[in-house]
């Protein structure tokens, strides 16, 4: 099975956690943290600030390391980093997701979250 290896950005600001919604593909309509496949040659850190400039346009810091989680889809197996981010500049821009929400930990169960982020999610409430 073909994997795949992603980071995805948990980025808190006023006590709250940016939840983002899908708006295409098979996962369309469920929540995610946002972020993406790192690319040859990249770190992880840089593929972070990427991803997060490209999709919501906004520019991040990387704070800490949350967890890594392996998980089985169907079709492919996933490698996922997780990392606490802050906001350092610039208020979210939905470039390709179809919503966006900021959540305090404790509502963070009410979203449908993608299987492989259910770790982060709990980590989160601890
Ligand atoms: N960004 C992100 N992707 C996740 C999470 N959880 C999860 O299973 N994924 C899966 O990881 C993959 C990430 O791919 P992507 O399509 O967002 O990455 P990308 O922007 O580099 O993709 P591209 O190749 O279409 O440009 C998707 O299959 C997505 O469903 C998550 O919390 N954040």
């Amino acid at each position: 099975m073909k994997t795949i290896e992603v980071v995805a950005a948990v980025i808190y600001n006023n006590g709250t956690y940016l939840a983002t919604q899908k708006g295409d593909g098979p996962f369309r309509g469920q929540w995610e943290f946002p972020g993406g496949k790192i690319e040859i040659g990249e770190t992880k850190q840089e593929a972070l600030i990427r991803e997060i400039k490209e999709e919501l346009s906004l520019t991040i810091e990387v704070e800490k390391w949350i967890c890594t989680t392996e998980y089985d889809y169907p079709t492919f197996h996933i490698t996922m980093h997780s990392y606490l981010c802050r906001m350092i500049e610039g208020k979210p821009i939905l470039n390709e997701h179809q919503a966006l929400k900021w959540l305090p930990a404790k509502d963070l169960n009410n979203l449908k979250w993608l299987p492989a982020d259910i770790k982060t999610v709990r980590l989160l409430q601890e």
